[in-house]
């Protein structure tokens, strides 16, 4: 697995958002991505996932590169049960496996085969969902973009055990949030801020 951004600038309009970064992703990587509210964080998943074009640079990914994301809102089919919704995500690559739902859904307390529909998940379930369908199809980049937002104390050191549990698999991990996240011991850490994206010590 690599991925690499290499000199990439992004404006809307005269904003630049980023000048020419650069960012070389091995597997297995843990990395955080710290920013103020507007630095640009979604910004960046959003080109990493194909979603938002660039003026220049380029993003460039090897073949074996299989992404799992969660950006700001996750959107989901409202009117469905948790269950019909992680088999829909999971339907475009054929790839639902039951039993790694259901592990998933019991760790944060998400009744997978429930009748409730997502349209009536709290802010914390909906953030859960998100989380779920970014890391159960054993994608080996995961981008996960505030993905504390809404979870309670309990949800945020489960969270940080299946992370770590992850990168343990040798699979890569970015989490974007405005603050440390307990926990986690990031490999690599970033401020995104003034159009750069600084390697800072903690
Ligand atoms: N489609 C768009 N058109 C114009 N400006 C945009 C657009 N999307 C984002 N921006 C601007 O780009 C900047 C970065 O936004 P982005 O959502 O990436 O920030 P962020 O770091 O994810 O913020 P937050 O922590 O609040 O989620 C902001 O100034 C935002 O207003």
């Amino acid at each position: 697995m690599e991925f690499q951004i290499q000199n990439l600038t992004k404006r809307f309009g005269t904003n630049i958002i980023f000048n020419e970064i650069n960012l070389d992703i091995q597997a297995g990587e843990l990395i955080h991505l710290q920013g103020k509210n507007g630095s640009g964080k979604s910004t960046l998943f959003k080109m990493m996932i194909g979603d938002e074009r660039y003026q220049s640079g380029s993003i460039l990914s090897s073949d074996d590169v299989y992404v799992g994301a969660l950006i700001e809102n996750p959107h989901f089919f409202e009117y469905e049960n948790a269950e019909n919704n992680l088999r829909y995500l999971a339907k475009i690559r054929g790839s639902f496996e039951t039993t790694t739902a259901r592990e998933l859904c019991t760790l944060f307390d998400i009744d997978l085969d429930g009748k409730t529909r997502v349209h009536h998940f709290s802010v914390g379930m909906r953030e859960k969902m998100g989380i779920i369908q970014a890391v159960m199809e054993n994608q080996n980049l995961v981008l996960l973009d505030e993905p504390t937002r809404g979870l309670d104390q309990d949800s945020i050191v489960k969270f940080a055990h299946l992370v770590n549990e992850i990168v343990a698999e040798g699979r890569t991990v970015i989490i974007a949030s405005h603050d440390h996240i307990p926990g986690i011991n990031f490999s690599r850490n970033y401020v995104v801020a003034d159009g750069e994206l600084k390697r800072v010590n903690s």
